[in-house]
């Protein structure tokens, strides 16, 4: 089967030849329907990893492959989600989630043509994210974990094949934070999207992933993946088994032996 992402011996370095060496000899693969997670130590590189993916970056070595196409700019087929949503506080939640329809010139007129039908679409994911009525309601009228929700419908509103998130939970405390690892679970299984997250949080890349990359210390390669062996669908009382915490130690033991070898 041909991979969704594949990135081959990348090497990514910021401010020219004398400057700042993030990634080398970086190479992973990601299938359709996966669901990786992207794990190492600070600074190791996993933001440019994301931002290669997605052609806001183009590595000065090797290649990236997305959905068969040689990445050469922004992709379109890819939604993103970052740690801190940005709402348009004047717009109310369902015209934030509407937005990337109206940026994307290939959505623009099918946007105008067809607005029913794309506002049904994002009134169908607010109730998939658990924010069933709040459309109308302004950003700062929600939570931060609300608008976290809100932001990843914004995120799938154009249906991407891929959904990059980059430490997207980052910021909330912990009981908001497993909620919206449910939310996430649950709409990797109901959308069929592939989803690739980069995060700090080693318990939720084990509870989230199918796929576990380690990163090096910078520049960023990968060290290790991992196959998460349990089986879907995950409830959150799994975190309290040994079969899971001992993945996580173990995950915890490579990033520390990859932090000590600088
Ligand atoms: N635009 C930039 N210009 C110069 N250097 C950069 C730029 N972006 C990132 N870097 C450097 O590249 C390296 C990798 O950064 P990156 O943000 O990809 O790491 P990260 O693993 O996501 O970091 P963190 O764990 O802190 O979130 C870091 O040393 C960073 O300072």
């Amino acid at each position: 089967m041909a991979h969704l992402v594949s990135i081959d011996d990348v090497d990514m370095r910021y401010g020219g030849a004398e400057g700042t060496l993030a990634v080398s000899g970086l190479t992973m693969r990601v299938d359709k329907g996966d669901f990786a997670a992207v794990v190492g130590p600070s600074g190791c590189g996993k933001s440019t990893l994301m931002k290669l993916v997605t052609g806001l970056h183009i590595p000065q070595v090797g290649t990236v492959i997305v959905a068969g196409q040689h990445v050469t700019q922004p992709v379109s087929i890819v939604g993103m989600a970052f740690q801190n949503p940005t709402m348009l506080p004047w717009r109310t939640t369902l015209e934030n989630i509407l937005l990337p329809l109206e940026i994307v010139e290939r959505h623009r007129h099918r946007l105008r043509a067809n607005k029913k039908e794309y506002v049904e679409k994002a009134e169908h994911l607010l109730e998939l994210v658990g924010l069933k009525g709040f459309g109308e309601k302004f950003p700062w009228q929600l939570s931060g974990g609300m608008q976290q929700r809100a932001n990843l419908c914004r995120a799938l509103i154009h249906e991407p094949e891929l959904l990059m998130l980059d430490e997207p939970f980052g910021a909330l405390d912990a009981f908001t934070r497993e909620e919206l690892w449910c939310v996430i679970r649950d709409l990797h299984a109901a959308q069929g999207v592939t989803i690739v997250l980069v995060t700090h949080d080693l318990r939720e890349a084990a509870f989230l992933a199918d796929k576990i990359f380690v990163m090096s210390a910078r520049p960023g390669r990968i060290l290790k993946e991992h196959r998460v062996p349990f089986e879907r669908p995950r409830d959150l009382e799994i975190m309290y088994e040994t079969r899971f915490n001992d993945l996580v130690h173990q995950l915890h033991g490579e990033i520390a032996q990859a932090r000590a070898t600088v």
